[in-house]
């Protein structure tokens, strides 16, 4: 895709495991979207090697870290963000999340919004978003080609719901099989390698075991991702044990289904039991904590520390607009507070770190998401997803001198890095990259 070549000098972080980074001051050479060089050193420009690439100097507080992977977000629900937070997760969702979803069946309007929601996320710093669409085909197809047009990373799911609710929004089984299969098809069509589908049944609440076996089968078929809501609400998880009788546990609802394997996402999983997180482990299921939902609906703490510890793979999501917020940043800081708040009430060993917060921001999410060889850090190889952050961009004058203390080069990147994650924001993204091609909007 990309045709330009490019150095980079200056000052690089990225996350080597959850509770190591790796810091370089030197180069980084990007050929074709790719990272073929990364150097302790400065490279020499004017040699005839590097003519005709871009030369990119960092000043002394900038630093390239990788693109941010959001794993959950809903692009159809942009236009409530801040709404009817003060509702339990089943009562918002009638109330304001489905008659909103309804309305993408117009076309335009999901055009003109996912414009806006994809240009958002990137100038946040998401190089890579795992999106719910809604179940319009059409609609989300504009999903899609937006992110394609802005040069986003992007799995892109048209929601399947074939169970009714009062909002008279879901669809016919065989009809929602027969448009998930065309879409999928129409995104593959598109031949993008930064975008591909992935098949969406909304939650065992909207959906029952013919339309997820059916789902399987084409994920099966097409191999591709899939991703669903698991364990988020205590009502949720009492409803769909009540409607399916013959299953001991939520978990269990999916894997009657053959939803659960290495290829499937799920959101929340806050209330696991120990039989189901040993069944996501086993099974190679990934999930996406939303801790600014999680907590906005009031649905649970979720123990990440927990999950971790048992290898469960996690990443980050916003999950907009049960979650506020549509910044990775903010999914980070949640994600700390609401450790925080596990390990106060006793449960020793539960804070995440904000080292393991920029994991899980980056490699832990290109993990959840199966694109770990290919983004997530820098190594050769991989490809160049990366935020040139600049953590003094705003209010450099008022505290510039309180880091400069020690002359320590890696604890001065350390420094940057910390305070860009504790109070940056898209401010501080003075680029972007996905692939090595620039991909910052200015609005
Ligand atoms: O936070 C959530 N947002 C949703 O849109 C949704 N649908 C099912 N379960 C859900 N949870």
């Amino acid at each position: 895709m990309s045709e330009q070549n490019l150095v980079f000098l200056g000052s690089f972080a990225s996350a080597k495991s959850l509770k190591e980074l790796t810091v370089n001051f030197g180069s980084i050479i990007v050929e074709d979207g790719k990272i073929t060089k990364i150097t302790n050193q400065l490279v020499d420009v004017q040699s005839d090697r590097y003519s005709g690439y871009k030369i990119v100097r960092l000043t002394d507080d900038q630093v390239l870290i990788p693109g941010f992977v959001d794993c959950h977000t809903h692009a159809p629900q942009f236009p409530n963000l801040g709404l009817g937070l003060d509702r339990p997760l089943l009562e918002w969702l009638e109330k304001y999340t489905f008659p909103l979803e309804k309305r993408y069946s117009d076309v335009e309007f999901a055009a003109k919004v996912y414009d806006v929601v994809v240009k958002r996320l990137l100038n946040n710093g998401t190089t890579t978003a795992c999106y719910f669409g809604s179940l319009h085909l059409e609609g989300t197809l504009e999903l899609a080609k937006s992110a394609i047009k802005h040069g986003q990373r992007a799995l892109v799911g048209k929601v399947s719901m074939n169970l009714k609710n009062d909002a008279g929004y879901y669809n016919d089984t065989k009809k929602e099989l027969a448009e998930v299969e065309r879409f999928v098809e129409a995104v593959l069509e598109y031949k993008n390698d930064l975008v591909q589908p992935i098949l969406t049944p909304r939650f065992a609440v909207s959906c029952d075991d013919e339309l997820m076996s059916g789902l399987a089968d084409i994920s099966d078929k097409y191999e591709c991702r899939i991703q669903s809501h698991i364990s988020e609400n205590h009502s949720e998880i009492e409803y769909v044990l009540k409607i399916n009788p013959d299953c001991e546990s939520y978990a269990h609802v999916y894997d009657k289904n053959r939803i659960l394997n290495n290829r499937c996402i799920m959101a929340h999983a806050i209330h696991l039991t120990d039989n189901e997180l040993q069944t996501m482990v086993h099974k190679g299921v990934a999930i996406a904590h939303c801790p600014a939902s999680n907590t906005r609906l009031c649905s649970g703490l979720c123990p990440v520390r927990k999950y971790l510890d048992s290898h469960l793979v996690v990443g980050l999501g916003t999950d907009v607009s049960g979650g506020d917020s549509a910044t990775i940043l903010d999914a980070m800081r949640r994600t700390m507070d609401v450790s925080a708040h596990l390990e106060m009430k006793g449960n020793k060993g539960f804070a995440i770190s904000w080292i393991e917060a920029f994991y899980l921001a980056t490699l832990g999410g290109a993990k959840a998401l199966k694109l770990d060889h290919k983004i997530g850090s820098f190594e050769v190889g991989k490809e160049f997803d990366a935020l040139l952050i600049d953590p003094y961009a705003v209010d450099g004058p008022i505290d510039k001198h309180a880091y400069s203390v020690s002359g320590n080069a890696e604890e001065h990147v350390i420094n940057l890095l910390q305070k860009f994650i504790y109070v940056g924001d898209d401010r501080n993204i003075a680029q972007v990259y996905v692939k090595g091609e620039k991909a910052k909007y200015l609005l």
